[in-house]
């Protein structure tokens, strides 16, 4: 077979069976990937070539495994096949892909333990039972090469891949074993059973051969030897092992700023493996414990800012989840309440404990006294992890404000005009929509120039507005049902309507026209704004445009007619919510 048929035949093969996966993958992923994905994908890349080398030279040299002559293209690195290179690379690259796909939405940092809490003694056993396994295989597989029969080749794969598994484990055991299945199992297991009927057919005509003599002779099923069946298998987990044991090392550098103050956005590998040798114990069990109460509140309350966190990654999807816990612990506190003055009283001490918790920045660490004594158990953490040394004061004081304007309604309506609901909505969405920017410029562009992140940020705070008036459009109803009437008493009076009549009845065309015209403000604002999400640091962008989209589509929903209303509010269905998602992060 001359070298051009041979490459034909050869890139044909690729062509068939790796390279198309690799390619959904690749366009599956590419609206999610980060430069730190880059990064990881790289890195494993590399160490799975520089690894794989010197041993499958060896295999080859030493007719282990042969190529017939006709197969293989010119080409070779220390005797290995071009073709076979490429392979490591590829198979890598789709399993680490698949991997960062299907983990994308699961918030890792709350797989973390802190092994010395009496919940979690028995972890270090499971390292230590894991551990003696594998020191177990290795053992088995050095006697087995040592006898020089049917077991060498298995030996020869298990005692290069076994150590490098020992070591992965023992870094990062809490998550292999912690993370959903889906995030460990299934990128082990799908591209392992492809390679396997790959292999098969690959086998059947001769493209690589196990020699005799050093293979049991057992098949997997018709066509596949059980050496092949463990290379894949094993090598599918070293990968899937090295992409959770990277992810292990970033949550612990982004988790735990006592630990890791100020962690660079692309760490070095010293700095991911001392992460991995930092001691349990050392892991600060009361931020886990705010992250965790943090992520459970944001998926029960708010289906579209939980869409929306999942595509943010490490340090500002924690922030971003623990500013969501103050809002909604503040917002609830104070809705909950049972009477006007049990919510003033709320809010009054929360002011309490912002004041007490930025002058102590200034001076040493946030008192937890004042909030352990004052708040009730289930809200502390909320209050108590609100990262504060990366946000302002004031628009937090003036949220607070916001929410003063909710007692009003008690006696009659904050909201007499236009300008009244603009101040309204400002101070309750355009203060979040500033603290979210004032953390993503913290963390991923400390640099920018004052004035254009000003600029940013005032943009930022109208597209909050335009999400309130959202809001406020969805639950006419729902306030109604509250005494509330967020439609400002300017537009009621052009119908001869008083805030009572829509407190008894908040439904009917006049009610349907002002929430259209109330619609109609809030897309034009959206409308003028939008542009400068595309001024934020990339890495914001879309997922801003997520969180900003799925509200919006709300909007959307509503000026549809027959929308679907649950519990009282319109609702925009799972798929279309994962479709507009989808989109704009393809933009
Ligand atoms: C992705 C992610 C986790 C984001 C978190 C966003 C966040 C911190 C939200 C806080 C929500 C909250 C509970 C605030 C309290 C006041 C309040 C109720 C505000 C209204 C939110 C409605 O949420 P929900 O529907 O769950 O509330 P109710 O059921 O009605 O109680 C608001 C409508 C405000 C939401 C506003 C934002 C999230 C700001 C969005 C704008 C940006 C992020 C900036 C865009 C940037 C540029 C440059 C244009």
């Amino acid at each position: 077979m001359g070298y051009e048929y041979a490459l034909v035949y050869v890139i044909h093969s690729h062509a068939k069976y790796t390279i198309p996966p690799a390619l959904v993958l690749t366009a599956l992923y590419r609206p999610l990937l980060t430069k730190i994905d880059v990064y990881k994908i790289l890195f494993l890349v590399t160490i799975a070539v520089v690894s794989t080398t010197p041993w499958d030279s060896y295999l080859i040299r030493t007719g282990v495994w042969t190529y017939p002559s006709h197969v293989i293209v010119g080409p070779k690195l220390f005797d290995i096949p071009f073709e076979e290179v490429f392979f490591f690379i590829i198979q890598t690259y789709n399993t680490s892909l698949l991997y960062l796909l299907l983990s994308k939405s699961t918030f890792q940092p709350v797989y973390l333990r802190v092994e010395a809490s009496s919940r979690n003694r028995q972890w270090p056993w499971y390292r230590t039972f894991g551990q003696i396994f594998l020191l177990g295989v290795i053992g088995w597989a050095y006697i087995i090469l040592k006898a020089q029969g049917s077991g060498t080749y298995t030996g020869l794969i298990l005692v290069w891949a076994v150590p490098f598994l020992l070591l992965l484990w023992t870094l990062a055991y809490q998550f292999i074993l912690g993370l959903p299945l889906s995030n460990t199992l299934i990128p082990i297991a799908a591209p392992t059973l492809y390679l396997w009927i790959v292999d098969t057919l690959a086998l059947k005509r001769g493209t690589w051969v196990i020699s005799s003599g050093t293979k049991f002779g057992v098949y997997l099923w018709d066509g596949l030897e059980i050496e092949e069946a463990i290379f894949f298998l094993v090598t599918n987990i070293l990968i899937v092992f090295g992409q959770v044991a990277f992810d292990n090392a970033l949550c612990i550098l982004y988790t735990f700023p006592s630990i890791f103050p100020n962690p660079p956005l692309v760490p070095s590998p010293a700095l991911l493996v001392k992460a991995l040798l930092t001691a349990s114990s050392k892991y600060d069990e009361a931020r886990l414990t705010g992250l965790r109460e943090a992520v459970d509140r944001l998926k029960r309350k708010s289906r579209s800012f939980y869409l929306a966190s999942s595509t943010f990654q490490g340090q500002i999807r924690s922030d971003l989840l623990l500013l969501y816990s103050f809002c909604r612990v503040a917002d609830d506190l104070v809705d909950d309440a049972a009477s006007a003055e049990e919510a003033r009283a709320w809010i009054e001490k929360i002011h309490e404990f912002l004041r007490i918790a930025y002058d102590e920045t200034k001076g040493g660490p946030v008192s937890a006294a004042y909030v352990l004594e004052h708040f009730p158990k289930e809200t502390q953490s909320a209050l108590l992890q609100l990262p504060i040394t990366k946000l302002s004061r004031e628009p937090l004081e003036d949220l607070l404000h916001g929410f003063e304007m909710d007692l009003a309604f008690n006696t009659s309506s904050p909201i007499k005009t236009e300008e009244d609901l603009e101040i309204y909505a400002q101070r309750v969405a355009g203060t979040v929509a500033q603290m979210c920017n004032e953390l993503i410029f913290h963390i991923y562009d400390p640099t920018t120039p004052q004035k254009d992140r000003q600029r940013i940020i005032k943009a930022g705070n109208h597209m909050g507005i335009a999400l309130q008036y959202v809001n406020i459009a969805r639950d006419i109803e729902v306030d109604a049902k509250l005494g509330r009437v967020y439609l400002p008493l300017s537009w009621l009076q052009e119908h001869s309507l008083k805030y009572a009549d829509v407190v008894q009845h908040p439904h009917g065309d006049v009610i349907e026209n002002m929430r259209t015209r109330l619609l109609a403000k809030a897309f034009t604002l959206y409308t003028s704004v939008r542009g400068a999400i595309e001024e934020l640091p990339i890495e914001a962008r879309g997922p801003i445009r997520v969180a900003v989209e799925s509200y919006m589509e709300i909007g959307r929903v509503l000026q549809q007619d027959g929308y679907v209303v649950k519990a009282g509010r319109a609702t925009v269905p799972k798929a279309r919510r994962l479709r507009v998602a989808w989109s704009v992060l393809n933009q």
